[in-house]
């Protein structure tokens, strides 16, 4: 089992003969896929403040150093994003700060609230009122933390990194494979779409992988909430010398999670970290939320394409390109139009269905995307006066 993994009381089933099945795939034994996705998002990283240090990350400041975002600051940045033709607010930030980030708990104190998962709840509540959906990754949470935010999220996420107990997460505070495999269990049980995926390049092995992407399929076959896997390369930053994975490494763990996964699930890749279109026919189809407005905080050595580079990823590997949501289709509520008519959703709440279905320029944007109606097509300004 994996470390960590009795502590939670998860049990994946991982079977060694599909391991080996895995560990034999490469490029030539999965299909291309025929377009590609992308979501355009604003990133809101809440705070810098975390309770673990990943030796590949340089997104946490220590404490006494970290800086948490006011409302106001939330609201001219996710207001900046809807103006830019934005569908989703993403909130990816330091796993909830422990007792010795005393200047977060203090402040966040001040402003009347429990906690950062409290307060990330008000921070969405604020995107959805600007015509945004969240999508939330504040790290490892428990099924009630979960149950607590999924009526403001369009879908959430925490990446499982690895299933392997790696130096990379070494030291007393650290993510365990357990502890993230029990997230992603409880965003299954509560019933969230849900995005995970691994980090190559940490110190893992050929095996490790395999088990990994075996680990989410064992989860979303139990609950059907995966909407996409990430498999990011670590990127060498100013506090880590990782060395970043070759292509062809790159191009055979993309198939392996291909061949691991079934087909409703997405395979994408971060088109600021990796070279996307090489590895489009080893089987992505998604290249993630790409901001036009705002950095990859935690990855800021690394620019965002621009959408024409997006469009030129999909031409040169020969397939279409769509903007997505946040959330996939298949999680929508399906009756009638894009977005549905009834009371019935079995996995949105009453905050996001309301959200697709305002009948604003915010919500005609949403619904638009719903429709696949063509991939580059952003209103111009989206006019406030008229919302
Ligand atoms: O800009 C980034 N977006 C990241 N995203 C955003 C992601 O690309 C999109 O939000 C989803 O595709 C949903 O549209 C993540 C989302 C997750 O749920 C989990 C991990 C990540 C990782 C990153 C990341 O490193 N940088
Ligand atoms: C949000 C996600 O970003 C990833 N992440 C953190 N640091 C790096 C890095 N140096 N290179 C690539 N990905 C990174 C982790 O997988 C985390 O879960
Ligand atoms: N701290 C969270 C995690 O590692 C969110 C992404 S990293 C900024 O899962
Ligand atoms: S990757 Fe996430 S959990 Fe790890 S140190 Fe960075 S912010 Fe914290």
């Amino acid at each position: 089992m994996f470390p960590g993994a009795d502590e939670y009381g998860v049990e994946v089933d991982v079977d060694a003969d599909e391991v080996d099945r895995l560990l034999s795939v490469g490029p030539d034994d999965v299909e291309k896929p025929q377009s590609v996705s992308f979501s355009r998002n604003v990133f809101v990283p809440l705070t810098t403040a975390c309770r673990y240090t990943c030796t590949y990350c340089t997104y946490y400041d220590v404490p006494g150093q970290a800086t948490l975002m006011s409302l106001d600051e939330v609201r001219d940045v996710v207001r900046m994003g809807a103006d830019a033709g934005c569908t989703e607010a993403l909130f990816t930030f330091g796993d909830e700060p422990d007792d010795r980030y005393t200047e977060i708990h203090r402040q966040l104190d001040e402003w009347g609230y429990d906690d950062i998962l409290d307060y990330l709840a008000a921070a969405c509540e604020v995107a959805l009122d600007e015509g945004l959906l969240p999508h939330s990754n504040p790290g490892d949470l428990t099924r009630e933390q979960l149950a607590d935010l999924a009526p403001l999220n369009a879908s959430m996420g925490v990446m499982l990194e690895t299933t392997a107990d790696v130096d990379a997460h070494a030291g007393n505070r650290r993510k365990t494979p357990g502890q993230r495999l029990n997230t992603i269990r409880a965003a299954g049980e509560v019933g969230m779409p849900f995005t995970t995926g691994i980090l190559v390049g940490i110190g893992e092995s050929w095996r490790d992988r395999a088990e990994s992407l075996l680990a989410i399929r064992d989860l979303h076959e139990r609950y059907g909430h995966v909407q996409e896997v990430i498999v990011q390369n670590v990127v060498p930053n100013e506090r880590s010398d990782f060395e970043r994975p070759s292509i062809e490494t790159m191009r055979r763990v993309v198939s392996m999670a291909r061949a691991a996964l079934p087909a409703e699930v997405s395979v994408q890749v971060p088109p600021n970290l990796s070279e996307a279109a090489s590895l489009v026919d080893c089987g992505v189809d998604d290249l993630g939320g790409v901001s036009p407005v705002t950095d990859d905080y935690v990855n800021p050595d690394y620019a965002w394409p621009a959408l024409q580079e997006l469009a030129d990823i999909a031409d040169e590997a020969g397939v279409s390109l769509h903007e997505r949501l946040p959330v996939y289709e298949r999680f929508l509520p399906s009756e009638d139009s894009a977005v549905g008519t009834g009371d019935e959703c079995e996995w949105l709440r009453g905050p996001i269905v309301e959200r697709l279905r305002t009948d604003d320029v915010h919500g005609e944007r949403l619904r638009s995307v719903a429709r696949g109606d063509g991939p580059l097509s952003v209103p111009d300004q989206a006019n406030r006066t008229q919302s």
